[in-house]
């Protein structure tokens, strides 16, 4: 265990929505309950678009920051602009919805922050272009919030597939992601073009990453880009896209991903994700934004599998936006917990590791990932001549 004082980050909580109640409460949790003994977290600023007093409820009733923390508390600013300002803000997390994340980074960048904003960057590969040069222009780091490439469990089903071999040869990926929101009306962020909203930005994005992080990422693909045909069927009302599925053919590793995602019926599959080799099959339990588990199931000869084994990782406290502090626990008749806990950076961490060592984007996600995710979304929306407002879709390089 290091004795050396942690490196404390300094954080400005940009909107006050749902995502952004999730991650700032968890960078409240203390690091030492999930073994960081490097980094930690400390939020300075809260501002909110609607009002002053809204950032401050946030920190008051949504943080319950008094109950979690006797550290000084944040400032609640009633704009953007005023919390850029702040010279104790170091860097910004930003949480709008998608359709403002470009001006958002823009306007922090602008003024010398640090960002780590949400998925996805933007609405298009050009805004994301644009805001990468920015960022090294002014040598600012900057990453997206793509939370998932962070997981212990993600990283582990890499090394089972990608080093450990363990299905043989990768041949198809299956993944997918439907949630269903009871009350959504065309004005919520999802249904909405003017916000970009859409099945394939905010949930599609998901399942893709896993057919990156499964096929793209497997070696025998050397990282070549697949073709894709893709399929939407629109919003009757406000035109976004309701169902979107994609084949992607990874020519190089000579496997076939397909995927889809939709906003009106739940996935009620508890495995998102099936990825099917040679020697049998891996499945990845709900949900594909938060993984907790999976399942190896391996074949005993072509027509016969063998018994499934399920190892599962324990999120403990918090929602797991920073950090994951996992035990291996193999399940079924093999109930095993192996020895040993091991402690993966996750995105707040890593964000606070990339500062401390100077770097402007994180080993972890590159911004290289989120441009060619943002390239492969544009392929699809062209094809299915989904645009969204031209105020929304625009790039402002000087
Ligand atoms: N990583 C993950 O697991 C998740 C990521 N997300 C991502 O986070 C982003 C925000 O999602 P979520 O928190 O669910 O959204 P919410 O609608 O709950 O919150 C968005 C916030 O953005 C601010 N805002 C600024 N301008 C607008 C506007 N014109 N309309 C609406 N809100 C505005 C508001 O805060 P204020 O008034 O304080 O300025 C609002 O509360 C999305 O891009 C989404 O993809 C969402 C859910 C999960
Ligand atoms: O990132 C997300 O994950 C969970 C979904 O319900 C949400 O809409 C999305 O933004």
């Amino acid at each position: 265990m290091s004795t050396s004082r942690p490196y404390t980050v300094r954080w400005g909580i940009l909107a006050t929505g749902g995502i952004a109640k999730k991650f700032a409460g968890d960078l409240l949790v203390d690091p030492a309950t999930r073994d960081a003994q490097d980094v930690s977290h400390q939020i300075v600023a809260v501002a909110s678009s609607s009002s002053a007093e809204r950032a401050q409820a946030f920190i008051e009733s949504d943080l319950e920051w008094a109950a979690k923390t006797k550290v000084g508390k944040p400032h609640a600013y009633g704009s953007y602009e005023e919390m850029l300002k702040d010279e104790q803000v170091q860097i910004v997390y930003v949480a709008t919805p998608h359709s403002h994340h470009y001006a958002n980074v823009l306007q922090c960048l602008d003024a010398g922050k640090h960002v780590c904003c949400e998925k996805p960057f933007t609405i298009n590969a050009e805004q994301t272009k644009h805001l990468v040069d920015v960022a090294r222009s002014k040598k600012l780091f900057l990453m997206e919030a793509m939370w998932i490439r962070f997981f212990p469990i993600v990283r582990e089903i890499q090394r089972l597939l990608h080093e450990e071999k363990v299905l043989g040869k990768l041949h198809r990926a299956h993944s997918e992601l439907g949630v269903h929101f009871d009350n959504a009306t065309p004005e919520h962020r999802l249904l909405n073009p003017e916000l970009g909203g859409g099945a394939l930005l905010d949930l599609g994005i998901y399942p893709l990453t896993w057919q990156l992080l499964t096929l793209f990422e497997d070696p025998s693909n050397e990282r070549q880009a697949p073709s894709i045909t893709s399929n939407v069927l629109k919003h009757p009302v406000t035109g976004v896209d309701e169902f979107t599925s994609l084949i992607l053919n990874f020519e190089k590793g000579h496997t076939q991903g397909m995927l889809t995602a939709n906003f009106t019926v739940r996935t009620h599959s508890q495995q998102h994700t099936l990825i099917q080799g040679e020697k049998g099959d891996l499945t990845v339990h709900w949900a594909p934004f938060r993984p907790t588990a999976f399942t190896i199931t391996l074949r005993k000869n072509s027509d016969e599998l063998g018994e499934p084994r399920t190892t599962e990782f324990d999120i403990p406290g918090g929602h797991g936006m920073f950090w994951v502090r996992s035990e291996l626990v193999l399940c079924h008749t093999h109930r095993v917990r192996l020895t040993g806990t091991y402690c993966i950076p996750q995105e707040a961490d890593a964000c606070s590791r990339a500062l401390r060592d100077g770097k402007l984007e994180a080993d972890l996600h590159p911004l290289s990932n989120s441009i060619f995710t943002m390239e492969i979304m544009d392929q699809v929306r062209a094809s299915a001549n989904l645009k969204y407002p031209e105020s929304i879709e625009a790039v402002h390089r000087s």
